[in-house]
């Protein structure tokens, strides 16, 4: 379905992406996990038409999309910051986009958008209103209306915590499920990555570490990277966690971390 081949980018000489190979299938939930500066945003920016590669291809639909201009690609991306209109309620927020192509949902498809998310009680509201678990919900279903052919999502869950954090992951995993929707997710959390998505691939200074499933990184980490960055700090909210939950190191078994953290 999206398909990237060899690609590259540098910016004034350096290299911030080497020869990146990705195949993604249609409905899936991939993450793209990382530290700070190892290329992710550059990587995003890459798929959504915002940069040009140096070199290599960008596949859709088996089309060369490489040089397609960033609207005719037809993917959306929910930001960081969410970039909601401050000075629009709720629903005006939401139908933003449908201003100039109405037809792309249907009052049904919107208000069923609505349903969803939850937001039926906050439509009159004011952005500035709403919680960071509220605004997330706008900004998705903001992008949702507009019916996206790939959901990007940019670090959509590092402004929020504990119960929120877990009903927006729930939120987007039923979206991806219910329509069939290619979602890809940046973050430099390995939970995170690891609890919500079908593959994961981990990014190491440009390069791609491991790409797999969630349990093939934790049963098998390719490289001491992925070992020692991403499977450490999973080690450190197990810990926690497994103490929150008083289980016995004793008791503790492989597999036993991924069960909890998603229940
Ligand atoms: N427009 C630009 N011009 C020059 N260098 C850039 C540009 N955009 C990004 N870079 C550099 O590319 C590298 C990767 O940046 P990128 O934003 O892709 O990283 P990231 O993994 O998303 O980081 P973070 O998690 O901190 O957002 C960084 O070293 C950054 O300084």
């Amino acid at each position: 379905m999206l398909k990237l081949e060899h690609v590259k980018k540098t910016y004034d000489g350096v290299t911030i992406l080497d020869d990146i190979n990705l195949e993604i299938e249609e409905g899936e939930i991939v993450s793209i996990l990382g530290p700070s500066g190892c290329g992710k945003t550059t990587l995003l920016n890459l798929i959504l038409g915002i940069t040009d590669a140096d070199s290599g291809k960008i596949l859709f639909d088996g089309k060369d999309i490489t040089n397609t201009a960033m609207e005719k690609r037809g993917f959306n991306i929910v930001f960081q910051d969410y970039a909601l209109f401050p000075n629009l309620n709720v629903l005006n927020n939401i139908t933003y986009g449908l201003r100039n192509k109405p037809n792309i949902s249907s009052k049904e498809e919107v208000d069923d958008l609505i349903e969803l998310l939850g937001l039926r009680e906050h439509l009159n509201k004011k952005i500035d209103q709403l919680s960071g678990g509220q605004k997330q919900r706008v900004a998705l279903a903001r992008t949702l209306v507009m019916k996206p052919k790939i959901l990007l999502l940019d670090e959509p869950l590092s402004a929020l915590d504990g119960v929120i954090k877990e009903s927006i992951k729930e939120k987007i995993r039923t979206i991806a499920r219910e329509f069939h929707l290619t979602t890809i997710i940046v973050t430099h959390d390995p939970e995170e990555a690891l609890t919500l998505s079908d593959h994961v691939m981990i990014i190491n200074k440009g390069n791609i570490s491991q790409y797999g499933k969630p349990e093939e990184i934790v049963k098998t980490p390719e490289n001491d990277f992925v070992q020692e960055f991403i499977l450490r700090q999973l080690e450190i909210k197990k810990n926690n966690i497994y103490s929150l939950f008083s289980v016995p190191r004793t008791e503790r078994v492989p597999g036993m971390m991924q069960e909890v953290l998603v229940s």
